[in-house]
């Protein structure tokens, strides 16, 4: 079976910048502290609908001695994609005369706006055969409920393209069960706390090596065992299922000198 490799060097502070070629969508969430470092290295930037009033709003109070309109310059998303059902009118205007494309897909009520977010990137020629881009998505998590499901949702949607959802808090992958996976943490920014859970379906074996609480053929289901608490015992964890998995780690409190870039 073939060796899938995940690595988070995207939150590496700045400088020792990541190699890996990904694609950012902010949600309409609280913003993550480590938006700005994500947001820099990024091939594509884009806004979920509301999105976009965080970008806006919050982005500029990371830079409390900066003046806000022109952090709001520097920080101009190329796309705000959704059914444009929560972006403020004068955030809609600000963004349109910097030259953000913006996608109103109202007519589409069947599929949230991350989905829209996901398909666009998919089909971007900057997502190439040979080089796919990864996605990141920042505040997929914490709040309301449904759409927390709706954004595990598109792990499922789309199990070829590498999806990262992120809060400030940890971050969740899908693990398929195609491949063999191995985990590679920086101890710095991750961890110790993590989780293997089988979201979709129940799994009747998994085996793990690199955890507080290894698995070995284990059976885990909802109603039965799923592993949540558990902990990263070194730098790299394998996983191994008959069953597609989400896996989730916490992330740790960064220095906020590190992670923003400087004027
Ligand atoms: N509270 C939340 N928790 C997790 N994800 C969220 C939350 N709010 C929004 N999102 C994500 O951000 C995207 C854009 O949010 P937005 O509020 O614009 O969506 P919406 O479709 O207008 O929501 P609503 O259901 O309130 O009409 C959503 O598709 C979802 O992925
Ligand atoms: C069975 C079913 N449940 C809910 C919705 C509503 N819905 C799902 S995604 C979306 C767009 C959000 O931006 C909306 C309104 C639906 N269409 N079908």
């Amino acid at each position: 079976m073939e060796v899938m490799s995940h690595s988070s060097s995207f939150l590496l502070p700045a400088g020792e910048t990541s190699a890996k070629r990904y694609a950012l969508i902010v949600l309409n969430q609280n913003i993550p502290c480590f938006t700005p470092l994500l947001w820099e290295h990024a091939k594509l930037r884009l806004c979920a609908d509301g999105g976009a009033n965080r970008i806006y709003d919050e982005l500029p109070l990371f830079f409390p001695r900066e003046d806000a309109l022109l952090i709001r310059n520097r920080y101009k998303p190329d796309v705000i994609k959704g059914d444009m059902d929560s972006i403020r009118p004068d955030v809609l205007r600000f963004y349109l005369s910097l030259g953000t494309k913006v996608i109103d897909e109202s007519h589409d009520q069947d599929t949230t706006d991350l989905d829209k977010c996901i398909l666009f990137i998919r089909d971007s020629p900057l997502n190439q055969e040979s080089s796919k881009l990864q996605i990141l998505a920042t505040g997929a998590l914490g709040g309301r409920f449904d759409h927390e499901a709706g954004n595990l949702n598109v792990l499922y949607r789309y199990p070829d393209t590498r999806i990262t959802l992120l809060s400030d808090d940890c971050l969740i992958q899908l693990l398929p069960k195609t491949h063999r996976h191995e985990i590679h943490i920086q101890p710095s920014l991750l961890g110790p706390h993590c989780g293997l859970i089988p979201i979709g379906a129940p799994s009747a074996k998994t085996t793990t090596t690199g955890l507080q609480w290894d698995l070995t053929d284990t059976e885990m289901r909802f109603g039965g065992l799923v592993s949540t608490s558990n902990l990263v015992k070194g730098e790299k964890i394998t996983v191994e299922s008959d069953s597609d998995l989400l896996w989730t780690i916490s992330i740790k409190k960064q220095d906020p000198n590190k992670t923003l870039r400087s004027g």
